[in-house]
């Protein structure tokens, strides 16, 4: 498959401050790849380059092929404040980027009902079918979330990018809505990029897990996870196979951290 997304010796610098440096990743159109790494290594940074918020100091980032020189229109984007305008409902919220986002907002006069129907579709798929007409303050964390995937997709983006969005859940939730998205993306194939903390989530969810060493970041090894059948489920996490996986991530990112500072070391302990 070729690669929707490449970053081909990437850096990026801000202020005296070099975030990505030497930085390659390639992801297959229609794949799901998951970002891990040390606290600070320049994930987020990741997510801005890709996006086009931000250009590289130096390297080029691909995408369909063509180095990108401003905003994507085809890319739908979670993060983990759902961050739903208090004074929409769901459905409303959902809709928002057919507003904002070219070429749909030409069309979207036109074919309210159409794309009204589509995204009580996706709220079907996530189970929010009862809740369209709630404002976001009725809904629970997970509920807000739920609603915030389905905002990211209802413009059907080739590419999904994913920052943390399931990191202020708590346990429970957060598994019910790796269901959900791993439902979603067998269904549609967008080109998927998570960046996570989480590394259950990061092998449950993706085809190839790629970890970051510490700042400046870069990818320092890239896991492939074809052994753990799909549909995954609860199956999956018993599977000695997805445990050993766990700690060999953990320990890979344990290996990337930058050695302590001995002088605040010091300091803190007087
Ligand atoms: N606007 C900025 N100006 C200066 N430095 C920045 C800026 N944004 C990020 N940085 C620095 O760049 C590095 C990478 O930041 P980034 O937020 O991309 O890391 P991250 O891996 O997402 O962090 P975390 O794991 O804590 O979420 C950090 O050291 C951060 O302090």
């Amino acid at each position: 498959m070729n690669p929707l997304v490449e970053l081909i010796d990437v850096s990026l610098s801000y202020a005296g401050t070099t975030a990505l440096s030497g930085f390659r990743i390639s992801v297959p159109e229609g794949s799901f790849a998951a970002v891990v790494g040390p606290s600070g290594c320049g994930k987020s940074t990741l997510m801005k380059l890709v996006t086009g918020l931000l250009p590289p100091t130096s390297g080029a980032v691909l995408v369909d092929d063509k180095e990108i020189d401003g905003p994507l229109n085809i890319v739908g984007m979670a993060f983990q404040n759902p961050n739903l305008l208090p004074w929409r409902t769901t459905l409303e919220n959902v809709l928002l980027p057919l507003e904002v986002v070219r070429p749909a907002r030409y069309e979207f006069r036109q074919k309210r009902e159409e794309f009204t129907a589509r995204a009580t579709a996706l709220l079907k798929m996530v189970g929010l079918e009862n809740f369209a007409d709630h404002y976001p303050w009725q809904l629970s964390g997970g509920m807000q979330q739920r609603a915030s995937l389905c905002r990211a997709l209802i413009h059907r983006p080739r590419l999904l990018m994913l920052d943390e969005p399931f990191g202020a859940l708590d346990a429970f939730t957060r598994e019910e809505l790796w269901d959900v998205l791993q439902t979603i993306w067998t269904e549609q194939r967008f080109t998927t990029i998570l960046v996570t903390h989480d590394l259950r989530e990061a092998l449950y969810l993706a085809d190839t897990v790629h970890v970051m060493s510490a700042r400046p970041g870069r990818i320092v090894r890239s896991l492939d996870t074809v052994q753990f059948a799909r549909p995954r489920d609860e199956k999956t996490f018993i599977d000695p196979r997805f445990n050993e996986a766990v700690l060999e991530l953990r320990e890979e990112i344990r290996n990337q951290r930058s050695p302590p500072d001995m002088q605040s070391l010091t300091r803190a302990a007087e």
